[in-house]
Order: structure tokens, then C-alpha cells, then sequence
């Protein structure tokens, strides 16, 4: 019986979500199959996959935008999730400062405001308009957006999209660092395998069902793993070999690496949900 209810007696204090033998139909076609996933406060696990392969279907799940057509998504009570997602749901045409933009979801003070904008590094970003920012900007106004909801659970779709390489490795030991600060968890999508793999706690995957998961030391010598991202077990690159536990945060010296997942080629519809 599909079901996205809450499940009390399944919680550990700690485990913020959890989805067990999830499943998701479009018409006939399976594009999420017995998925089981989980997320606890404090820890940043990582989906990584090829297009197509469900990964903002399986964080829309987690969301409840996306009813499962089987299995289950349970959420801690009363978790309060800061999402963030692939594309700004705004009119790019209307005139809107960054202010405004952080209003349109629920009424927040200037002190709430500035103090978040100050927190990701936007602070003198709050009466520009949106439409003058630049890809890094925006990404942080839209991080500030998901963290004016004080988040137990951060969820970011591919978080450092258009962000130079400089930007992707300083925004995600911004993420880093408020997890840390907040004790949050941190359930996002990237593309960037370097930084999966270097600045996770856990990787995750994808590929319609979990192919592997796991710490990304364990992870980076899975065939499947390798596989998926072209990679040659007997000239593993330096980057890879290097991911471990030490270098949790360590954004800098893969510098972006950029690793196309193989073995999907269909079209992947972008879903962009405006609330969050
Ligand atoms: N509402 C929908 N109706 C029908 N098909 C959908 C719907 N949403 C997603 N899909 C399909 O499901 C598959 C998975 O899509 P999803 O966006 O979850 O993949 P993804 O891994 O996030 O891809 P990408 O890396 O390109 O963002 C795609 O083939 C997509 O076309």
C-alpha cells in the first residue's frame, strides 16, 4: 500500500527521513524502484546518478510533492525542511529585490533577512534585483531562502548549477559549514563528483534504483560506481583516491571535477516546484 505517512515508531532521535522500498511510477514506466533511503541530523548524504535517473523525483518524494505509487516516505514530526530547488519558480520579467523574493514565501522580518543574507555571504544583496545577480549570487539568496525556514533537513537540487568553479568549491563548504553550525541535515543533489565524493558523509548511487551507497571510500570502488561514471579501477584519478574521511569539507583540490554518469540518454523533464 503506497504511503507517504508518518511513522512514528520507526524513529531513532536522530533520523530526520527515511524511505523504504519507494517506489514511482510515470504511466508505466518505473523511473524510482525500491528505493530505501535515509537522513539523519547532522550527516550530508549526496544522490548521484545520470540524467534521468530520479533524483529529483526521489527528493520530491521526500518533499511529498510526489505521491509514491509504492512503498513508503516517513518524516520525522514536525520536520521542518529548507528546500532548494533546481530553478527559481519566478517570473523573471517582474521587477523583484532579493527582499522581496524572501517574503514571497511567508512573512520574515528585516532582522531574519539580513541576519540569513549575512550568513551566506549575500549581506549587501537584499535590495538588489533578483534579476541583476549573478548565477553564484542567486544560488546563495536561494540557499538564504531555504534557511530562513531554520531547516532540520536541507534539501538542495543540484545547489552549485551555475556556479563557476571558484564559486561551486566556496559554496559548498558554505553548506558544510551550516550544517555544522545547525546540526541539520543535508539531502542534495550534485553533478559535481568531486565534491560528492569528497564532501559527503554518504553517497548515494541512482540509476531508478540505488545502485550502490555508502561512505565515498567504500563507494569509489564499486563497479557499479564505476561503471556508471566511466571510471578506470586500474587509473583511478588522484581526487578519488584521495576521498576519505579526513578530507570531509575539502572542497579545493579536485577543483570541480565534472564526471558525466553514463547509460541514460532519455529526456529528463524538470519539475519546478514553487513552494518549499
Ligand atoms: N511528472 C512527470 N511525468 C512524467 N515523467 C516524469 C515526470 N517527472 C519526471 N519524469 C521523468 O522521470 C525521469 C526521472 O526524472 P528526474 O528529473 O527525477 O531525473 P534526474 O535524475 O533528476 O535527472 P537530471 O540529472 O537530468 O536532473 C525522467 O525521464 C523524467 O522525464
Amino acid at each position: 500500500m503506497p504511503s507517504d505517512q508518518q511513522h512514528p515508531q520507526m524513529s531513532p532521535d536522530a533520523l530526520l527521513i527515511k524511505t523504504a522500498s519507494l517506489t514511482v511510477r510515470f504511466g508505466r514506466r518505473a523511473v524510482l524502484q525500491a528505493v530505501d533511503l535515509t537522513v539523519s541530523a547532522g550527516e550530508v548524504v549526496t544522490l548521484v546518478g545520470p540524467n534521468g535517473a530520479g533524483k529529483s523525483t526521489l527528493l520530491r518524494s521526500v518533499l511529498g510533492l510526489q505521491r509514491p505509487t509504492d512503498g513508503m516516505v516517513w518524516r520525522k514530526p514536525g520536520l521542518r525542511i529548507g528546500y532548494m530547488p533546481q530553478r527559481l519558480a519566478v517570473d523573471g520579467t517582474l521587477p523583484l529585490t532579493v527582499r522581496r523574493l524572501l517574503s514571497l514565501w511567508g512573512p520574515v522580518t528585516s532582522e531574519a533577512v539580513a541576519e540569513t543574507l549575512g550568513e551566506v555571504g549575500a549581506a549587501g544583496l537584499a535590495d538588489s534585483p533578483v534579476q541583476s545577480l549573478s548565477g553564484g549570487e542567486l544560488q546563495r539568496v536561494m540557499l538564504a531562502r531555504a534557511l530562513l525556514r531554520r531547516p532540520d533537513l536541507l534539501v538542495l537540487d543540484e545547489p552549485a548549477q551555475a556556479v563557476d568553479v571558484a564559486g561551486q568549491a566556496t559554496l559548498y563548504a558554505l553548506i558544510d559549514a551550516i550544517r555544522r553550525r545547525h546540526g541539520c541535515g543535508v539531502l542534495m543533489v550534485s553533478h559535481d563528483l568531486s565534491y560528492a565524493i569528497n564532501g559527503t558523509d554518504r553517497l548515494v548511487c541512482l540509476n531508478g534504483h540505488v545502485c550502490c551507497a555508502g561512505r565515498p571510500e567504500d563507494v569509489r570502488g564499486h563497479p557499479d560506481f564505476q561503471a556508471l561514471f566511466g571510471i578506470d579501477p586500474l587509473a583511478m584519478p588522484a581526487w578519488l583516491l584521495a576521498a576519505g574521511p579526513h578530507s570531509h569539507g575539502d572542497t579545493s583540490a579536485p577543483g570541480g571535477q565534472h564526471l558525466h554518469a553514463q547509460g541514460h540518454a532519455g529526456p529528463a523533464v524538470k519539475d519546478t516546484p514553487t513552494h518549499g
